[in-house]
């Protein structure tokens, strides 16, 4: 029987994965192994734990404040011991982190054909994100299984000439995971458990406003920027912010020293995933710089505003609910309280869409691999 080794390390890939992992174990036609670099490991214990699932191998490279180098030197080192032993026949990345491109060359480097999940994202400007973009495309130019969650990726792809395998175009695997966890919450609440339980005490008078942010292309000005609009926003006393703030010590330092304090910001460490659907759920608008977040947002029907100055998400801006505000602290504070001041401008945005594909992406991709495999 064909192996294959799913390899992530941040809590995105984790929660994108995943499904990807038991729709393989369910196809009952191929044997899979995960394997995590540890990138981020106390968010990635959440995440296994609510798909009951658990690594195969832990690498186990987390070291406080790492820098790029220092994580891309060690995985293509240690994936290389890893893909000797276990010899797999597909080595499954996801998306752009420094663990799935690392892996991706260590992986070339032994002759093991690739699959990308996520493959085809493109923002065209290698300076933002970063050093994501790098990331995807050198992983593109490398990868057999190309799967585009979007056509739009996939005519990314398809203009690309490095490009040199097949693509599939599935939806996203977020979704499958979103769907997943929404059951979950949506069966605990049929049960009478408390209607909606969330990770911070709040006011049911006051709209939540959630944000997430951690991109390295924002850390310095753009931050600042971020924490500005976010403390003029607080001096209305009709919402409350709760921010999830990113274990990143480049995030925190800024975030705490400029927001701790503020009587209805609540700064919170990382919550589990389906803790965060649950905010979500409870939102009246999520700001972030978050890439999943711009894909859960519209199909949970909640308004996203992104401190970004670009997106790979050209199929969720076109649906209206997410929107580029960038970080200027103005802008973050004016479409914010348009949001939340006119009803009816609220309306047009807050309705659930799903330009991300419909909770199959997973299957799919299991799909294809095993009946390659078994051609
Ligand atoms: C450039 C870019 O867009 N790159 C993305 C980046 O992922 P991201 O930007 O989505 O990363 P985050 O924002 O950290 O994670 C978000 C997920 O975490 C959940 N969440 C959040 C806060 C919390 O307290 N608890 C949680 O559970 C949340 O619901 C969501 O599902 O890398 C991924 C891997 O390669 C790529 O897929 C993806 O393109």
């Amino acid at each position: 029987m064909q192996h294959v080794l799913v390899v992530f390390g941040t809590r995105p890939e984790a929660i994108k994965m995943l499904p990807v992992v038991r729709a393989l174990r369910e196809s009952g036609r191929v044997s899979v192994s995960v394997a995590i670099t540890g990138q981020h490991r106390q968010m990635l214990d959440q995440v296994f734990e609510v798909f009951e699932e658990r690594p195969d191998i832990d690498l186990n490279l987390m070291t406080h404040d790492q820098k790029l180098p220092d994580i891309t030197a060690s995985i293509l080192s240690q994936m290389a011991g890893v893909l000797g032993g276990l010899r797999p026949d597909l080595v499954l990345v996801h998306g752009d982190t420094t663990t799935a491109m690392a892996t991706a060359v260590a992986a070339f480097y032994n002759r093991v054909p690739i699959g990308h999940v996520e493959a085809g994202l493109r923002s065209f400007d290698l300076a933002r994100p970063w050093p994501e973009e790098f990331n995807r495309v050198a992983i593109d130019s490398l990868a057999e299984y190309l799967f585009a969650p979007t056509t739009v990726a996939a005519e990314n792809l398809d203009r690309e000439y490095s490009r040199r395998g097949r693509v599939f175009i599935t939806g996203n695997t977020g979704i499958d995971a979103l769907l997943h966890v929404s059951r979950k919450i949506e069966m605990e609440e049929s049960g009478g458990a408390n209607v909606l339980k969330t990770p911070v005490a709040l006011d049911p008078e006051r709209s939540l406003v959630l944000v997430t942010g951690h991109r390295r292309e924002s850390f310095g000005a753009g931050f600042e920027g971020i924490c500005a609009g976010l403390a003029k926003l607080a001096r209305r006393s009709d919402i409350e912010i709760v921010y999830p703030v990113h274990m990143n010590p480049s995030v925190r330092e800024v975030v705490h020293s400029r927001l701790g304090g503020l009587p209805n910001v609540h700064l919170i460490d990382p919550v589990s995933y389906v803790d965060m659907i649950r905010l979500m759920k409870r939102a009246k608008v999520i700001l972030t710089d978050s890439g999943g977040i711009q894909e859960e947002g519209p199909a949970l029907g909640r308004p996203v505003l992104v401190m970004r100055d670009t997106t790979e998400r050209p199929e969720a801006i076109a649906t209206g609910t997410v929107s580029l505000v960038g970080t200027d602290p103005i802008r973050i504070h004016d479409e914010v309280s348009e949001l939340l001041d006119d009803e009816q401008s609220y309306r047009k945005r807050a309705r659930a869409v799903f330009p991300y594909g419909d909770g199959t992406a997973s299957t799919q991709i299991a799909k294809i691999i095993s009946e390659s495999f078994c051609a």
